[in-house]
């Protein structure tokens, strides 16, 4: 399914956290949303699972507006797994997985033995069988991340968004992650914070600056020292991964002061 994001904007109380978004993931592209902390990726990821209601704009599903459907028919379609979805109660991982089900359930059935197998394979993938008697709440960070992508791989949706999906996981789990990511075939919008795991899964890159978008396109087109400079106020060299050819960001530790702007900060004065 292929998702528009058309000249979105949200105001909350008089602040504009996104002006005028427009963007495009074909069907089975993952479209990466990168930029500083408080630039509008998760308002944006929150219009698409629809926790936000843009103030103007539109959110579409192929050419189908998201706000003429229910919530729950849009859940059949899109899976969210973001900085809000914690679980409170003390389900058992196997309990939590399954409750991706529900948008699928009607009048109380139970699962079927299809859907339970589902379960059991998302799991699997995620690497948590072992855990699916724990209580979620006293599972580590890592643990309880990879059981809320089990959770939202057994919803069998088209859409996956995921904001910032690697938070907690270790090296391993983040590859294993963001591998899947590549072969699901579903058409994913993922924030993350890390360029170079973005270069490697990515299709396309968004960067956002504070609530605008600054350039779309390819990694190796929108990774360019400058860009990074302009937006996040540090200088990378960009280096080509020998194997696969994504492009690869090489940081030096020299602190930009919290003080100034990334245009006005010591790196950029260094350059100029
Ligand atoms: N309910 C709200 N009311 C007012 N301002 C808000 C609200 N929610 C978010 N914001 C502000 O909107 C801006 C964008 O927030 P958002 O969470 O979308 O950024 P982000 O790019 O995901 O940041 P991060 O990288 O830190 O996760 C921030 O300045 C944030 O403080």
């Amino acid at each position: 399914m292929r998702l528009t994001l058309d000249a979105v904007s949200v105001e909350i109380a008089g602040a504009t956290l996104l002006r005028e978004l427009s963007l495009k993931a074909d069907s089975g592209e993952i479209l990466g949303l990168i930029g500083p902390n408080g630039s509008g990726k998760s308002t944006a990821l929150r219009c698409v699972y629809r926790a936000l209601r843009p103030t103007a704009g539109t959110v579409l599903l192929d050419d189908v507006d998201l706000d003429t459907r229910s919530l729950r028919e849009s859940a059949r379609s899109i899976a969210a797994l973001t900085q809000e979805s914690n679980t409170e109660l003390d389900f058992t991982v196997a309990e939590v997985v399954a409750l991706g089900r529900f948008p699928h359930l009607h009048g109380g059935r139970a699962l079927d033995e299809r859907e339970r197998e589902l379960c059991r394979e998302a799991m699997r993938r995620t690497d948590v069988v072992h855990l699916a008697e724990r209580g979620v709440l006293s599972l580590s960070g890592g643990e309880r991340q990879r059981v809320l992508i089990a959770r939202a791989l057994v919803q069998e949706p088209e859409v996956l968004v995921l904001d910032e999906p690697t938070n907690h996981l270790d090296v391993r789990h983040q590859v294993a992650l963001l591998s899947f990511l590549r072969t699901c075939g579903l058409t994913v919008v993922v924030a993350l914070h890390d360029l170079n795991l973005a270069a490697a899964t990515c299709d396309r890159l968004a960067v956002l600056d504070a609530g605008s978008l600054v350039e779309a396109g390819p990694p190796a087109q929108v990774l360019r020292p400058d860009l990074i400079r302009r937006v996040f106020g540090v200088t990378p060299s960009v280096v080509t991964h020998p194997d696969t050819g994504t492009p690869q960001l090489l940081y030096e530790l020299i602190d930009p002061s919290p003080t100034e702007s990334p245009a006005e900060s010591p790196t950029e004065r260094s350059h100029q």
